[in-house]
């Protein structure tokens, strides 16, 4: 299992917890909507930080991103797996694409 599948899983039981025993609990508990809104905020905070081009501060959003985007999901109960299985796919319809665009002969 990937970090992001470990980490989907922890965010999955969250939305059974205590929303006093953890953050991901408490912003669970908020809805969908404040989960949304924070994923926009860290996303802007990546923005921010990729214009800057403060590579270490990036990572670090960039985690918050990623952390954020998974708690998005589970609020939505859209599944990693659903989303992975999406970039395959295109990956298979832009390989196909490639494939098309070659230069027969
Ligand atoms: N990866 C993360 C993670 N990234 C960011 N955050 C939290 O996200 C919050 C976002 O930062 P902000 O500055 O926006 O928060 P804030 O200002 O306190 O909040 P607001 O008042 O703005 O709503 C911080 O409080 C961070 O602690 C995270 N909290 C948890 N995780 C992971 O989630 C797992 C479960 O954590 P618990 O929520 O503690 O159960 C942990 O093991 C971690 O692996």
């Amino acid at each position: 299992m990937s970090i992001l599948h470990d980490l989907s899983a922890t965010i999955e039981a969250r939305k059974e917890a205590d929303p006093d025993s953890s953050w991901t609990a408490k912003l669970l508990a908020k809805g969908p909507e404040k989960c949304a809104e924070k994923f926009g905020e860290e996303a802007v905070e990546a923005i921010i930080e990729a214009v800057k081009g403060d590579r270490a501060s990036l990572t670090a959003e960039a985690a918050d991103v990623l952390y954020h985007l998974l708690v998005m999901l589970a609020a939505r109960n859209v599944a990693l797996d659903d989303v992975l299985n999406e970039l395959e796919r295109r990956q298979g319809v832009s390989g196909i694409a490639e494939k098309a665009a070659r230069p027969k002969g």
